[in-house]
This record gives C-alpha cells, sequence and structure tokens, in this order.
C-alpha cells in the first residue's frame, strides 16, 4: 500500500497526502477540461483528423485542374489511376476508391474525402471487375510508417526513429533479368549485343509480364500510387507513377524522387513514365524470355516499366535512371552517374564512380553544399540532380566518420536490411547477417548543407572514383582529357559485395562511362558528350583511388577515409594543380608529392608494398586487364573529332 491518486494512504505513510481537487473548487469533478464536442466514440476519432491544405491558395493556378471543383478533380485524379492500372485487354480499368480498405468511412463531413470512387462502366463479368481496388495516393511518411508496420512483416521503428524493412530474397539488384523492348525505333537507337546492359525482349512477351503485373496488383485489397518528379531542372522535368504494394516500395520512392508540393500535384495531370512494381509476385518462367522468376521489364515506347519477382526498392530508382539515360541524351543533356557537390565560391565538381566507390560518401561533405549523390543532368544551363534523395550505405557506419549520414538516419527515412537489437532498436551497422549492401534512403533536405534546388552551375572538377582492390592506382593523379576520357570509357573499379545480386567479394569489374548497368545508348555517345563539356567549361579530370594501399585485396588495407577526404579538398581548393608531379610507369599516372594532411609515401603505392616485385607484377596484371577491356572500344570514334580518339586510345596503359 502506499499513498496513491485517490488520496487514501496508510497512518504510518511518512509521504505527504496527495491533494486531487483544486483549492477553492467547491464541485467534486475528476477533470478542469472542457467536455469534448463528441456523441460517440466515432465521432471524437474523427476529430482527430483534419483535411490537409495547400499551402498557397489555388487562385490565378493554370493547369489541366486549374478550374475544377475539389470532388472533380479528385474524380479525373482516380480516373487516371484506373486507367493506369487497366488491363489493355478489356478496356477499361478497375474501381479504384481512396483511403485505406481497413479504415471506417466515417459519415463525417470533413474526412468524408478519402471515399470518392470511381466505378469503371463495365458489364460484370469476372469476379475481379466485381471489387474494388483502394488507392493509397502519395501518402506522407507517417501515413506509410503506420501502413508498413500495420501489415508487412519485418518492419520496425529504429531507436533513431528511422523504418527498418527487409527488401526479401533480394538484396541488390539483378541486372542480368533486365530486358528491354527492341521494335523499330529501339533497334536503332540503343546499344545491344555484347558488354550491353540491355538484354531484348520483344512486344508482346512485354505486355505478357506487365498483365500479369497488373493482374496482380488489382487483386490486391490495396495499392499504392506515388506521383511525383524526376530532374531538378525545370526545363527537363519528368513526371513519373509508381504503383506499388508495399509501403516500404512507397516511402522509398518517396524520398528517392522529387517530391510535388500539394499545389504541383493537383496539377500533375498525366504521366511521363509509369512502373508497375508487383515485385512479390513472380514472372512466368514459361513465359519467352525469362530465365529465372526476376524480370525487370522497360519499355521506352509505352513510358512503362514492370517488376516481377523482386522487392530490392533500387530496381526502381536505377530503372528510372536507366530511363534517364534514354531521354536526356536526346535533348542534348548528358546524363550522369555521379554524385555532386558545390563549394562556398560555386565550384562545382562531380564524383563518378560504380556502386561502392565513394560517391555518396564524398559528395556528403560537412563544407560544402550537396546537390546530390547518385544521379544528374549536366546541361547547357549547368548540373542538376535527377533525384530527390540520397541512397547511401550503410556497412560500418559510424556518427564520428560520416556524421551527416547518420544523422540523416531519423524518422522519415527508410532502412534496408540492417540488423537491430530486439529490445532497443538500436541498429548495428556492422552486422551483415541479412546482406553486406545494407542501405539508408532519406530526402536530400536530411543532410544539413544540401542545395535546394539541388542546380549548380558547370563543374570545374570531374572525379573518377575507382576502388583498386589490386592496390595499385595511387591514391590521386591528375588526368589530361584524353585520360580522364580512358578511364571514364574503361569505369573500373573492384565491385563491392552485395550491391549487385551473387557478389560476395571485391572482384576487378569495367563498367563503361561508370555505370554500364545503367546506360541506354553506345559508351561512345556519352563519352563525346562528356570531352565536349569538359573542354567548353575548362574542368579538369582527377584519378582517385579509394581502394587498397599497401597490397592487394587480402594483404593491403582500405586507404583512410580521412586522408581521401584531404585529398578531395585539395583538389577542391585548388591547391592540387599547382602542386609538383611526377608521372608513374604503365599507367602514365601524375602524382603529387604532396598533399595536405596525407603522408607523402602512401602517394606512391609502390613505396606502401614491402614486395616490389609483387608490386611490378601486380601492376602489369591490372595493365593487361585495362588493355583487354578497351580492345571493344578501340574500332569507335569519340565524337567528330579524330585527334581526340587517337588521343583516348594513347592515354590507356603503356608497356
Ligand atoms: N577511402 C575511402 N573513400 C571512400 N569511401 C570509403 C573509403 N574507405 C571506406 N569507405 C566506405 O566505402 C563505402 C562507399 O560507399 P558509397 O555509398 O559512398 O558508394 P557509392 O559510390 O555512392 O555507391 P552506390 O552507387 O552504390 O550508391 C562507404 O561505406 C564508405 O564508408
Ligand atoms: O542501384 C543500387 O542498388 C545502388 C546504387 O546506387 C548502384 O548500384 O549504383
Ligand atoms: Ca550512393
Ligand atoms: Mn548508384
Amino acid at each position: 500500500m502506499a499513498a496513491n491518486g485517490t488520496g487514501v494512504s496508510t497512518p504510518r505513510s511518512p509521504l505527504a497526502r496527495i491533494q486531487t481537487q483544486k483549492k477553492g473548487n467547491e464541485m467534486c469533478h475528476d477533470d478542469s477540461g472542457k467536455p469534448v464536442k463528441a456523441q460517440t466514440i466515432d465521432e471524437l476519432h474523427s476529430l482527430q483528423k483534419k483535411r490537409s491544405a495547400p499551402t498557397t491558395p489555388l487562385d490565378g493556378v493554370q493547369g489541366a485542374f486549374a478550374s475544377l471543383t475539389e470532388e472533380e478533380r479528385q474524380r479525373q485524379q482516380l480516373q487516371s489511376i484506373s486507367a493506369s492500372l487497366a488491363s489493355l485487354t478489356g478496356g477499361s480499368g478497375p474501381k479504384v476508391v481512396r483511403g485505406d480498405p481497413a479504415e471506417k468511412p466515417y459519415a463525417v463531413a470533413h474526412v468524408a474525402h478519402h471515399y470518392h470512387h470511381v466505378e469503371a462502366p463495365t458489364i460484370s463479368v469476372s469476379d475481379s471487375s466485381l471489387k474494388f481496388t483502394h488507392v493509397l495516393y502519395n501518402l506522407s511518411p507517417a501515413e506509410l510508417y503506420e501502413q508498413a508496420i500495420k501489415y508487412e512483416k519485418g518492419s520496425f521503428i529504429t531507436s533513431s526513429g528511422a523504418l527498418a524493412t527487409l527488401s526479401g530474397a533480394k538484396t541488390g539488384r539483378s541486372p542480368r533479368d533486365k530486358r528491354v523492348v527492341i521494335d523499330d525505333t529501339t533497334q536503332d537507337e540503343l546499344w545491344w549485343g555484347k558488354g550491353s546492359p540491355n538484354i531484348e525482349m520483344d512486344e508482346h512477351t512485354f505486355m505478357v509480364n506487365r498483365e500479369r503485373a497488373v493482374d496482380y496488383l488489382n487483386s490486391l485489397d490495396k495499392v499504392f500510387v506515388n506521383d511525383q518528379f524526376l530532374n531538378w531542372d525545370p526545363q527537363n522535368r519528368i513526371k513519373v507513377r509508381i504503383v506499388s504494394a508495399r509501403a516500404y516500395h512507397s516511402l522509398f520512392m518517396h524520398n528517392m524522387c522529387i517530391r510535388p508540393t500539394l499545389e504541383e500535384l493537383e496539377n500533375f495531370g498525366t504521366p511521363d513514365f509509369t512502373i508497375y512494381n508487383a515485385g512479390q509476385f513472380p514472372c512466368n518462367r514459361y513465359t519467352h524470355y525469362m530465365t529465372s522468376s526476376t524480370s525487370i521489364d522497360l519499355n521506352l515506347a509505352r513510358r512503362e516499366m514492370v517488376i516481377l519477382g523482386t522487392q530490392y526498392a533500387g530496381e526502381m530508382k536505377k530503372g528510372l535512371f536507366g530511363v534517364m539515360h534514354y531521354l536526356m541524351p536526346k535533348r542534348q543533356i548528358l546524363s550522369l552517374h555521379s554524385g555532386c557537390n558545390m563549394g562556398k565560391d560555386g565550384d562545382v565538381a562531380l564524383f563518378f564512380g560504380l556502386s561502392g566507390t565513394g560517391k555518396t560518401t564524398l559528395s556528403t561533405d560537412h563544407n560544402r553544399y550537396l546537390i546530390g549523390d547518385d544521379e544528374h543532368c549536366w546541361s547547357d544551363n549547368g548540373v542538376s540532380n535527377i533525384e530527390g534523395g540520397c541512397y547511401a550505405k550503410c556497412i560500418d557506419l559510424s556518427g564520428e566518420k560520416e556524421p551527416d549520414i547518420w544523422n540523416a538516419i531519423k524518422f522519415g527515412t527508410v532502412l534496408e536490411n540492417v540488423v537491430f537489437d530486439e529490445h532497443l532498436r538500436e541498429v548495428d551497422y556492422g552486422d551483415k547477417s541479412v546482406t553486406e549492401n545494407t542501405r539508408a534512403a532519406y530526402p536530400i533536405e536530411y543532410i544539413p548543407n544540401a542545395k535546394i534546388p539541388c542546380v549548380g552551375p558547370h563543374p570545374k572538377n570531374v572525379i573518377l572514383l575507382a576502388c583498386d582492390a589490386f592496390g595499385v592506382l595511387p591514391p590521386v593523379s591528375k588526368l589530361s582529357l584524353a585520360q580522364t576520357m580512358y578511364h571514364f570509357i574503361s569505369g573500373y573499379t573492384a565491385l563491392v559485395a552485395g550491391t549487385e545480386d551473387g557478389i560476395k567479394e571485391p572482384t576487378a569489374t569495367f563498367s563503361a562511362c561508370f555505370g554500364a548497368a545503367f546506360i541506354m545508348l553506345h559508351p561512345t555517345k556519352y563519352a563525346a558528350m562528356l570531352a565536349e563539356k569538359m573542354q567548353k567549361h575548362g574542368a579538369t579530370g582527377w584519378l582517385v583511388n579509394t581502394g587498397w594501399s599497401g597490397g592487394s585485396y587480402g594483404s593491403g588495407k582500405r586507404i583512410k577515409l580521412p586522408y581521401t577526404r584531404k585529398i578531395i579538398d585539395a583538389i577542391h581548393s585548388g591547391s592540387l594543380l599547382n602542386a609538383t608531379y611526377e608521372k608513374t610507369e604503365v599507367f602514365g599516372l601524375e602524382i603529387p608529392t604532396e598533399v595536405e594532411g596525407v603522408p607523402s609515401e602512401i602517394l606512391h603505392p609502390e613505396n606502401t608494398w614491402t614486395d616490389k616485385q609483387a608490386y611490378k607484377d601486380t601492376l602489369l596484371k591490372l595493365g593487361g586487364l585495362f588493355k583487354k577491356n578497351f580492345e571493344t572500344f578501340t574500332n569507335y570514334k569519340i565524337g567528330k573529332d579524330n585527334k581526340l580518339t587517337e588521343e583516348i586510345l594513347a592515354a590507356g596503359p603503356n608497356f
């Protein structure tokens, strides 16, 4: 027994009697507030939520929906979604209704707007035409958290507020399962054949898979629809719609694409491109061209992508990137697999590199404005980010080494495939039990010095990142234009484990334009554009090895991140341009003799190897791999300039 709220205490209690009534109040009340205005519990609950309103008045808004009533606008929006979900054999789309099927439709007027619906004008010939599909349209992060936690196994709130999810059996992309529709146009325009990421499929097979995905999505109680933008350059903005079955997918894309304002959403109209993500459902292996139960299918003519048999969200991100690699060069705009940041004085740097080489890590720099971490466009107006978010690797992440990324992992952030303490929900970033490719997807404004809008002037420095598992490339070298092009086309790195399905150990990889998996045209088309732009705007090329030093993978060690950061600082500040350089054997790279804050003895890789013969052998081995890889490009001309083509061919290893 103890003193409690009722004021009853034992005679021996040393505690003071607790006062429950206000002094001067004669009446016996258990609370002093006014009673709620509701007559029933349902009514009470209905008071909790009020309608969100656009932040600026809609008067004067120009666009497709400008003069419509709210009712009519909602109806048109649902009709557009129904059309997206239509089977293309039957004509009209499914009956769609807005809102969560589990939520009771309150009779109260100000929440009733959730339940507008569109009925497809069909004669019911099947069970599916009798049912409604609920649409969860552009939900907010808070709503998506609730959906994920209520309905998706493996969804948890971590101690920092991020949403931990599992991507299922696939924890990386599946490039071998990507298919692109070949038709009269794409046959000539796209890069096909050896080395190309574009594996063909015909239009009919695409429609078979599309029908499979749409039927799957329509069979569900509810689907998520995201209407968003790509590209911060307003003149070249692309409208995308993502239809998916998981709150995880919807929140991931909410974070990764550009988020429309409520006003922009009102005027969204018809999307330029649509993704049907039916990733929980496999493709049919009896279908022509299918070699596994996973298929990621792109149809450029229809402006559609279908995903079957993988729930890895990166497929949507990189699928859209592929689309941009097709659409932008048509407009003379170069699309780039690069990070991008800007100094206080407006100096812009691009960071090229394959997965895991440091684009996100090094473009996120506390002393510079972040324009974007992974996908950019370079047009006549300068650079623009394609995305609205970042996708950082989290393996071994620490708050000390990468504070900005660490602090971005908070409410709203999707954390993929991480392991956490079951009680405290604290993430163990060192744990690779699920995968080594653990990831955090967060809106770019979660980085404190993000540059919003994410655009900037023409780049001054073009930094090529290679994570060299052989440990023979110097930590930094200055490149001529021809060398920059040679290394850009080669796209060398040691692929870091996990991002592509099935890779468990670092291996030497060549990937044209530092992103062969995403390009649609022949690599020389992008290379010619890059050369032209670098020349025109006087950008300097650099090769930075963020990989091994003192020996190959297994005997040497990865170069310390603080050293790489110092090197990058010296590139940004311009001080490295004025350093003294010496030329290396075999690769003919110009390496500085000194970089502030970096021990000089590591600048030449030979110094860090104890076994000098092993160094020489490894250097020649890597040089040989470069030569062999470049053979496929020797018959191509880069741009209109024959001289540049010859210079590029001569800029490779020489021995
Ligand atoms: N010297 C170094 N320089 C850069 N990154 C390093 C270095 N040493 C270790 N790392 C680690 O390497 C990883 C680089 O991954 P990052 O996310 O930056 O890759 P990315 O190029 O953005 O790849 P993706 O295109 O897959 O997103 C990080 O986990 C980072 O902590
Ligand atoms: O696509 C992914 O899953 C991650 C990524 O950015 C890349 O691989 O370049
Ligand atoms: Ca990245
Ligand atoms: Mn990437």
